[in-house]
């Protein structure tokens, strides 16, 4: 594409960093990362002969378990400024830090606006995926870095159902996912609706589901599409209740496969088959894949020389 821009990846990225490379037409190469005894990190970045890098670089940094990887970012996006960098574009296929978007009780930081201000420092531009912001209009009110582009995997997972489910009932666990479910099912022609839900604690919630015509589950195979699962319980209590009111079927798809500790496990207690996610986060559920789309997000923010 432009031999003026690198993609910088980290190893445990590398699958995902060689599909969005290959999409974007550009050259990756790998940030080397040394764990010292005490648990500091040292980075060394990949510079070419003269010691120096491209100036435009594309960091790739997907950001689930997200507390050292922005001590990774900080020490890689300020190296690479020293090494000849004059542009960096940040893709985060996942953004982490967005669900604390204000201070529930009176003390607690608001991390959404925090680690968005860090991030709009080391940056010149964002690329991510549905990223959590359900109570700022705009990526760049939580993030205000001068170019951000927050893309969907609601397109992507619709014409997955459509393959594996066709005529299946679209569910949103609750109002947020009103927006992906109307992409969703827009795409395809989908039947489609929103339960409600009440968050009590991390893995507390109960769930309402809409109102539907009597029997309108009966026999129903039914999709559960959601932004991401974190503990699954939001989902898991989505498919149970969906289950008992007679679905077929509920199978899931979400955009960022978070899917800690138990998720899986209680997914599959509450009557789940099968689990589809994008490739946003690494995770064995991966059924497609976010690159065509980065890359043409890439295209539009990186600087033709
Ligand atoms: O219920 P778990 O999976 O922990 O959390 C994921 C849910 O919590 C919300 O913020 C997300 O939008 C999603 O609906």
């Amino acid at each position: 594409m432009d031999s003026s821009a690198c993609l910088l990846y980290f190893d445990d990225e590398a699958e995902s960093a060689q599909r969005l490379a290959q999409a974007a037409d550009l050259p990756a190469r790998c940030v080397e990362r040394h764990r010292f005894p005490d648990d500091e990190l040292k980075l060394r970045l990949p510079v070419d002969a003269d010691g120096r890098l491209p100036a435009q670089i594309v960091l790739l940094r997907s950001l689930h378990r997200p507390n050292e990887k922005l001590i990774e970012l900080l020490l890689a996006a300020q190296t690479a400024r020293a090494l000849g960098a004059r542009r960096i574009v940040l893709v985060a296929p996942y953004l982490g830090y967005m669900r604390q978007d204000k201070a529930f009780t009176p003390g607690e930081a608001v991390s959404q606006q925090i680690v968005g201000r860090f991030l709009a420092d080391l940056c010149d531009a964002l690329i991510t995926v549905d990223p959590h912001l359900h109570r700022v209009a705009r990526l760049q009110d939580a993030v205000p870095v001068p170019a951000a582009v927050a893309l969907s995997g609601a397109e992507a997972l619709s014409d997955l159902i459509a393959q594996r489910r066709p005529g299946a009932l679209l569910v949103g666990p609750d109002a947020e996912s009103a927006q992906w479910i109307a992409q969703a099912a827009a795409r395809h022609g989908f039947a489609h609706a929103v339960c409600t839900k009440e968050r009590h604690g991390d893995r507390e919630v109960r769930i309402r589901l809409p109102d539907l015509a009597p029997h309108a589950l009966q026999g129903r195979a039914v999709v559960l599409l959601d932004d991401m699962a974190s503990t699954g319980r939001t989902l898991a209590q989505a498919a149970r209740l969906l289950r008992a009111a007679g679905a077929a079927s509920v199978d899931v798809a979400v955009t960022h496969a978070l899917f800690v500790g138990d998720a899986l496990q209680t997914l599959a207690q509450a009557g789940v088959g099968a689990v589809w996610s994008t490739d946003c986060i690494a995770h064995p559920s991966n059924a497609v894949s976010m690159a065509g789309p980065l890359a043409r997000a890439l295209r539009e923010v990186l600087v033709r020389s």
